[in-house]
């Protein structure tokens, strides 16, 4: 079995599949190594070889790659940047410096459909890249995401303050808040999904209907019910195993 690691800027999503296949029987999220390898310890066993993408400091992700080499006794080869990939060409200046979980997202889109895509991924940062129907990838934009959105207003003021309970509540609407808590989650959530909906504007007004919506991440649940997005969870590992195949 191969292990699968994509480490966030928030968490390690990881999951176990059986060689040549997409179906992972074991899986989770992770906010730490030690949560990581508790995880990951029901199967550890069954574990061939590992592949790894990662957006942390490159001394972070050696050190996290090796230690669990060590502790899985399995080798674990990690993404690395390119200027071409699956047919898609990398469109920044330096393509190096493009987040690598967007590349392969971008490069596991293009796999799934090679036509024109806005590709969405809402994490930590929500980020949107632009693919043409020849594979160019035409470059992106980074915004903050709701943790980051929510996390300013409560640094940044005295009064604004609730509870991970009320938060959970306060998100279920976006009808105008009467706390503090409706009032923020349902503000943040408005200007992502602002964001969201003029990104495929933009992609439609560039490429015209012919383009496919696909979105991933942790917080892509809060824009799926908008029409036409195709939510692919594992779209970043489907991209690892083109990448590290
Ligand atoms: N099981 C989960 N554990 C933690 N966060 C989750 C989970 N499911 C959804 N989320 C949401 O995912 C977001 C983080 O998304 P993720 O794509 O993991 O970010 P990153 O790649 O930046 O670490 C959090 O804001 C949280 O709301
Ligand atoms: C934009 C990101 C911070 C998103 O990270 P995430 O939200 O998935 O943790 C990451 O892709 C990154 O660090 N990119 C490097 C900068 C760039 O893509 O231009
Ligand atoms: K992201």
């Amino acid at each position: 079995m191969i292990l699968e690691l994509d480490c966030g800027n928030s968490f390690i999503k990881w999951r176990a599949l059986q060689v040549g296949t997409n179906d992972s029987l074991w899986g989770g999220v992770a906010a730490s190594v030690s949560e990581l390898l508790q995880g990951v310890s029901a199967c550890s066993k069954q574990l061939t070889r590992g592949r790894m993408v990662s957006v942390r400091s490159d001394a972070e992700t050696k050190q996290l790659c090796s230690s669990l080499e060590k502790v899985l006794g399995i080798s674990i080869s990690c993404a690395r940047p390119s200027r071409e990939l699956g047919g898609v060409v990398n469109g920044y200046d330096d393509y190096a410096r493009l987040g690598l979980d967007r590349w392969l997202a971008i490069v596991a889109a293009y796999s799934i459909d090679a036509r024109a895509a806005l590709v969405l991924d809402l994490g930590t940062a929500v980020t949107a890249d632009l693919i043409s129907a020849s594979g160019a990838h035409l470059g992106g934009y980074i915004a903050p995401g709701m943790p980051l959105l929510r996390h300013q207003l409560q640094t940044h003021t005295q009064r604004v303050r609730y509870d991970s309970v009320e938060a959970v509540s306060a998100a279920r609407e976006l009808v105008p808040g009467r706390s503090t808590a409706e009032a923020v989650e349902r503000g943040c959530l408005l200007m992502l999904r602002s964001f969201v909906k003029t990104q495929i504007e933009y992609a439609r007004s560039t490429f015209g209907n012919d383009v496919s919506l696909f979105a991933t991440g942790g917080d892509a649940a809060l824009i799926t019910d908008i029409p036409v997005v195709r939510y692919v969870p594992d779209l970043v590992f489907r991209g690892l195993a083109v990448a590290c195949p």
